[in-house]
C-alpha cells in the first residue's frame, strides 16, 4: 500500500468539520466501542482470556469457570478463522470479534482486500494474519471454533474478467475450508449470496428462502451465482457425509465503509460520483431497485447465526426495504449534502443503457432469521449513508481512494 492516512490527523479535522450532533453521536458511538474494549482487557487482566497458554494456574482455572457461568456467549473466547478478512465484509467482522476478546486467524489473498482494512490489529497478540488463496488447502495448527469463509468476489466487473477464477474459489476454495472445519472440528459459516436466487421473479418478490430460483449457467453473473450455489450444495454434503456443523448465510447487498472502489458496485460509484460533483451513472431508467443493508446489521446476523443451533438450510439476511435507483441517488445526496455542508454542489444524472442479466428489483424475506435468530436489521438507510460517506470523504480527502483507485486498474 503506497500511502496509508494519518489517522489522528484524520480524526481531528473530521471531528472539527462535524455539527454538534454529529460530534454527540460519533462520540456516543466510540464510547460503546470503548466499552467492548474495556470489557476484553478486564477479562484479560484477569487471565480468563489466557487460561490456554498457561493451563496450571488454579485462580486463572478458578476464575474462568465462574466467568465463564455468566458471561454472555459472544463474551466466551474462540479461535475464529475468517477467509476473505481484508475485504470489505470480512475486515468489519475481524473487528467485531477483535473487540470482543476473540482469537483471530485471518485468511486472505488481497486480490480484492487490502491491509489497511487490518491495519487496527496487525500487531495484535490475538491476531494472526495468513496470505493465502484458499484455492489451495490449508493447514492450522491447534484448535479452531468457527470458520467464517467470505473469501471470493461478488464483483460483476471481476464476473466478466475472470470467472473461472470466481467459480474455482467458490468450489475448490470452498472444499479446502470445509476440509479445514474437518480437520479441525470447527463450526463452518458460508457466506452466500442473493445471487443464488438468480433473477428474481415479480411474483417472487421479495424473495424467501423456498423460492428455489432463476438461474442460467450461461449469464454474465452465472460464475457468482451458480458457484454460490454449488458452495452451498458443498457444505451440505459435508454435513451430511463428514458430520461438519454448517451454516448458511444469503446476503443480500450490503454498504458501508471500506467497500472496494474498484467494484463496480452502485454505493462506492454514486458516492464518489457526488463527493466529486461528477454525474451519477443511473444505468437503465432508473426503476431497478434493490434492497441496502447497512455492514454492522449484517455482521449481527453472520454471528447470530454462527452461534444459532439452526440447521434447517440457507438464511437470508437483507433490508427489507427496496429502493430504485433514482431514490439512491437522493440518499447519496442526502449524505453528501450534510458532510460536505457549504462546499456541496448538486449532482445530475445520465442514464446509461440497460446491462444484459441486471435483476431488475432485490428484496430479501428475513422472516426466518427473525423468527430463529430474533435478527432484525436496526440502522436506518440515512445513517447507515452518512457513516459511509464520512468514511469515503475521509479518505478522499488523504488522496488514498486515488491510490487503491489505480491499484485496482493495475490488478
Ligand atoms: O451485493 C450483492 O448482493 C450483489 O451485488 C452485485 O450485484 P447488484 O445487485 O447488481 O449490485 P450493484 O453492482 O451495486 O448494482 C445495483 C444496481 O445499480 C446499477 N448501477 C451500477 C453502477 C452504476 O454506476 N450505476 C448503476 O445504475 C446496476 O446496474 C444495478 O442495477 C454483485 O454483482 C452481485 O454478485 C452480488 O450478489
Amino acid at each position: 500500500m503506497s500511502k496509508q492516512p494519518n489517522v489522528a490527523q484524520l480524526f481531528n479535522e473530521q471531528l472539527e468539520q462535524m455539527g454538534f450532533d454529529a460530534r454527540a453521536e460519533y462520540m456516543q458511538r466510540q464510547f460503546s466501542n470503548v466499552m467492548h474494549e474495556l470489557q476484553g482487557s478486564i477479562l484479560e487482566a484477569l487471565g480468563v482470556y489466557d487460561f490456554g497458554e498457561n493451563p496450571d494456574g488454579s485462580l486463572k482455572e478458578h476464575l474462568k469457570s465462574s466467568y465463564e457461568d455468566w458471561l454472555p456467549p459472544y463474551s466466551r473466547r474462540m479461535r475464529v478463522v475468517v477467509t476473505g478478512a481484508a475485504g470489505f465484509v470480512g475486515s468489519h467482522l475481524v473487528d467485531f470479534l477483535m473487540k470482543r476478546g476473540h482469537s483471530v486467524v485471518a485468511i486472505d489473498n488481497f486480490s480484492t482486500g487490502y491491509h489497511m482494512n487490518l491495519l487496527n490489529w496487525m500487531d495484535h497478540k490475538n491476531f494472526v494474519l495468513y496470505t493465502h488463496d484458499v484455492r489451495l488447502p490449508l493447514k492450522i495448527e491447534g484448535a479452531v471454533d468457527q470458520i467464517f469463509h467470505l473469501a471470493g468476489s461478488a464483483s460483476l466487473q471481476d464476473c466478466m474478467i475472470d470467472p473461472t477464477s470466481i467459480l474455482t474459489t467458490c468450489f475448490q476454495g470452498t472444499m479446502n475450508m470445509l476440509e479445514l472445519a474437518r480437520n479441525c472440528n470447527a463450526r463452518f459459516l458460508l457466506a452466500s449470496s442473493c445471487g443464488a436466487y438468480g433473477f428474481p421473479l415479480w411474483h417472487r418478490n421479495p424473495q424467501s428462502e423456498n423460492f428455489l430460483g432463476s438461474v442460467k449457467t450461461f449469464g454474465r453473473r452465472a460464475c457468482h451465482d451458480e458457484g454460490k450455489r454449488v458452495a452451498e450444495s458443498l457444505c451440505y454434503a459435508y454435513a451430511k457425509q463428514h458430520k461438519v456443523e454448517v451454516r448458511i448465510a444469503r446476503i443480500f447487498n450490503t454498504f458501508g465503509p471500506r467497500m472496494r472502489i474498484g467494484d463496480g458496485r452502485v454505493i462506492p460509484i454514486f458516492i464518489l460520483q457526488c463527493l466529486r460533483g461528477e454525474c451519477f451513472t443511473v444505468i437503465g431508467d432508473g426503476n431497478t431497485s434493490r434492497s441496502l443493508m447497512y455492514i454492522s446489521d449484517l455482521i449481527d446476523g453472520l454471528v447470530e447465526l454462527m452461534l444459532s443451533d439452526y440447521t434447517g438450510g440457507p438464511m437470508n439476511f437483507g433490508k427489507e426495504e427496496e429502493y430504485n435507483l433514482i431514490e439512491i441517488t437522493e440518499i447519496v445526496t442526502k449524505a453528501v449534502r450534510k458532510v460536505r455542508g457549504d462546499k456541496f454542489r448538486p449532482t445530475k444524472i445520465t442514464f446509461l443503457p440497460s446491462r444484459k442479466d441486471d435483476p431488475m428489483m432485490r428484496n430479501p424475506d428475513c422472516a426466518l432469521a427473525r423468527e430463529q435468530l430474533g435478527w432484525s436489521t436496526k440502522v436506518d438507510i440515512d445513517q447507515g449513508m452518512l457513516e459511509t460517506v464520512e468514511w469515503f470523504a475521509a479518505m478522499e480527502k488523504e488522496n488514498w481512494l486515488y491510490d487503491v483507485e489505480k491499484e485496482d486498474d493495475r490488478r
